[in-house]
């Protein structure tokens, strides 16, 4: 092949890849111990209820690729720990460079609800700005004769934050359309943000399709920091859509 075709061939072959590149989103799952995050985002990202759940340490990542309005956009669902012991060493790595807040309540606990300012407020500690989408959503809604949190206590706490709040249910099949719907919301707020991270940080492989499945990460417990270095992005901060 003399030189030009070669030039040509690699150029169409990086156009290509730019083409494949996909805006990722960072999105943290905030909440009470036992609310019901790692079953939320395993619910989005796998399609079903996962059968066991262990307190979460550190971070569980977990994303998936959704189309929204012709273009494939990746959300990388941070769920974090509850437990402040488990998560105290984390805090930094979770809000940095994030791109939206979920906000999560078991409404059968008015403990977790009356928590909710201090998540607010911690958020507020690490400045992020209003333009960060955030949400608020009361988990576990098919236990409906241990309601403890009613609509309108949580919509009054909504509109003083200035977030739409979903209650659901994570276990019960009948609302997986609803916790789908929940996410899809976020993802068309973001849609029209900043692009982010850089190809280099790009995780190639599992998280490229748009199967369900296929889209998660990590299912188990992690513990403590992340550890596959090329899917944080908080080691680089030159990309952040803040
Ligand atoms: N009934 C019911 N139980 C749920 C629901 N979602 C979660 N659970 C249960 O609540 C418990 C805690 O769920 P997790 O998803 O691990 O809670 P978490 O908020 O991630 O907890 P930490 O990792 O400690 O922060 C588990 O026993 C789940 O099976 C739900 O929608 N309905």
């Amino acid at each position: 092949m003399g030189d030009i075709t070669k030039q040509k061939a690699n150029s169409s072959r990086s156009l290509i890849s730019i083409e494949k590149q996909k805006r990722i989103f960072k999105i943290i799952v905030i909440g009470d111990s036992n609310v019901g995050k790692t079953c939320l985002t395993y619910r989005f990202c796998s399609g079903s209820f996962p059968t066991k759940t262990e307190a979460t340490i550190g971070v569980d990542f977990r994303e998936r690729v959704v189309e929204v309005e012709g273009e494939q956009i990746k959300l990388q669902l941070w769920d974090t720990a509850g437990q402040e012991r488990f998560r105290k060493s984390m805090v930094q790595h979770y809000y940095r460079n994030v791109h939206a807040v979920v906000f999560v309540y078991d409404v059968t606990k008015i403990a977790s609800f009356e928590s909710l300012p201090h998540w607010v407020e911690e958020c507020d500690q690490h400045h992020l700005t209003t333009f960060i989408p955030r949400i608020l959503v009361g988990n576990k809604c098919d236990c409906q004769d241990r309601i403890a949190v009613n609509t309108n206590m949580a919509q009054k706490f909504a509109d003083l934050h200035n977030m739409p709040v979903f209650e659901t249910s994570a276990k019960d099949d009948n609302e997986a359309d609803h916790v789908e719907a929940i996410f899809m919301t976020l993802a068309h707020k973001l849609k029209n943000s900043k692009p982010m991270m850089p190809p280099h940080l790009h995780r190639q492989g599992t998280g490229d399709s748009t199967n369900l499945k296929s889209g998660v990460i990590s299912v188990g417990k992690s513990y403590g920091k992340p550890t596959d270095k090329s899917y944080s992005p908080d080691e680089d901060e030159s990309w952040c859509a803040c």
